[in-house]
């Protein structure tokens, strides 16, 4: 039975130090991986430390696998139906959610013009401008609650989320390989860091639950913490319903749905502040479609080119970062390869999105013009920035009307300029979910 081919495994390391040695070259997880995909094929195997992994590239592989009822496997079952019943009462995909992010929005904006401080420009750090925005959209829906942009207690749990995830990444911490450097290199490996962010953002959210409960009315739930705990305090539910695995799903969403979305965006404001052309031709249609009043998620029907542009931003974000892992069920197969029972796959999107096969042209351009057809938005069959099949991303909906809100909005009100002493750093923040390198912005305000 032929395990996929990929870099010779050693003793006790397996193929890590290969792995290692071409990130720390290319600075990045999926560059690495798409490098060894050159060399070995679609389909590559690696073992780090004692676990086999395999990691996908190109498109082809990547659906292959998706769509594969054996490789669906993940730790979250059952609070994933109860996830998929219940998130949409409280906004996912429907009406609420567009008030909820036009919601905040508009706070952002207000947050903005209020850093002018009378003037009419002001310097943001870009890839931290949208983050407790983001963050309050998710925790709203399922906690009811919003902090300010200016909140400490908001900027900490956000700084302590992003720090988390650029300490691991998707084939995971070397102190998850490695047991024993917990031991001897606690701080080196990571992961007293790892712990510590872990038990801060555990505490926040506990924090959250304890003041939720004293609200907590059974006949009107609020929130999704409402409807669990309601789930909790009947007599007859299922076993794995508890506290913790509540507080576990909050860490997800957290963990699945800020740093995903607010990157995306960060990314979107990188290349729109690189190409005034698209952020101009943006603005034309959204001075004829909304002119002064406050986009929502019905627009996006009559805005393909901000819809085009919120695509770009989403495969800009995509083709740098992995699916989550999928488990293998049982013994299967995989483009002809043996995949054996629990082994981890990963597919890098990369392939997908900006690689020779992806189908896009010029991949590395910011070209919403690309999705563009007869004036009506065309999506090519290889974007795939939420993943594809039964595992593919539950907070699709939020996330695409996080970009498109946020976006559309800040270009109504504001132009994005390039600094010239500060230009941006092409390069990424590698880790779980790729970010741009910390990069700054002029933002003045438009005279409408
Ligand atoms: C631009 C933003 C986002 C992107 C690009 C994104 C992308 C993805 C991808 C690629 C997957 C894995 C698919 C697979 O394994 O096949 C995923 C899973 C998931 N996403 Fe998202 N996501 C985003 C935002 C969100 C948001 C806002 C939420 C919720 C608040 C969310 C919740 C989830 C959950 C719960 C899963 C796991 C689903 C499961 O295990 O069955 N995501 N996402």
């Amino acid at each position: 039975k032929r395990f996929p081919p990929g870099p010779k495994w050693y003793p006790l390391l397996g193929s890590a130090f290969q792995v290692h040695k071409a990130r720390s070259r290319l600075g990045s997880l999926y560059e690495a991986t798409a490098e060894l995909s050159q060399t070995y094929g679609p389909i590559v195997g690696l073992k780090i430390g004692k676990t086999p992994i395999v990691v996908v590239y190109g498109p082809q592989a990547v659906k292959e696998m998706s769509l594969s009822e054996d490789l669906l496997g993940r730790p979250i079952g059952e609070q994933r139906r109860f996830l998929v019943r219940h998130l949409k009462e409280f906004g996912f995909g429907t009406k609420n959610m567009s008030i909820l992010v036009e919601e905040e929005v508009s706070h952002l904006i207000d947050f903005i013009y209020k850093s002018m401080d009378g003037t009419d420009s002001v310097v943001f750090n870009m890839e931290s401008l949208f983050s407790v925005s983001i963050l309050n959209t998710i925790w709203k829906m399922i906690a009811g609650v919003r902090y300010s942009p200016e909140d400490d207690k908001m900027k900490t749990l956000q700084k302590m989320l992003s720090d988390l995830f650029k300490i691991i990444h998707m084939i995971g911490a070397a102190f998850s390989h490695y047991p024993i450097l917990k031991y001897i290199a606690p701080e080196l490996s990571g992961y007293k860091s790892y712990m510590e962010t872990h038990e801060r953002i555990w505490e926040f959210l506990r924090r959250d639950l304890e003041s939720h409960k004293k609200g907590h009315d059974p006949d009107n739930p609020r929130d999704l913490m409402d409807v669990y705990l309601n789930i909790l305090n009947s007599p007859d539910h299922a076993e794995s319903f508890s506290e913790e695995q509540l507080l576990a799903i909050c860490m997800d969403m957290f963990m699945a749905g800020s740093e995903t979305t607010n990157n995306s965006i960060s990314f979107g404001f990188l290349y729109l502040m690189l190409n005034p052309r698209v952020q101009k031709k943006a603005q034309q249609e959204i001075d004829l479609v909304l002119g002064n009043r406050m986009p929502c998620i019905d627009d996006r029907r009559n805005m393909p080119y901000m819809e085009a542009v919120t695509l770009e931003a989403l495969r800009m974000f995509g083709c740098r970062a992995f699916v989550v892992p999928h488990r293998a069920l049982k013994d299967t197969y995989l483009g002809g390869y043996f995949i054996p029972k629990d082994v981890l796959i990963i597919a890098n999107l990369h392939g997908c999105m900006m690689g020779p096969n992806s189908g896009f042209e010029n991949p590395d351009k910011f070209i919403p013009e690309r999705y563009l057809k007869d004036g009506k938005v065309v999506v090519p069959e290889n974007f795939l920035p939420f993943g594809l099949g039964k595992r593919r991303c539950m907070g699709e909906a939020l996330a695409r009307s996080n970009v498109f809100i946020f976006t559309t909005s800040v270009l109504q009100k504001f132009d994005i300029h390039l600094i010239p002493e500060h230009p941006p750093d092409m390069k990424i923040v590698d880790g779980v979910t790729p970010a741009p390198v910390h990069y700054k912005a002029r933002i003045t305000s438009r005279k409408l």
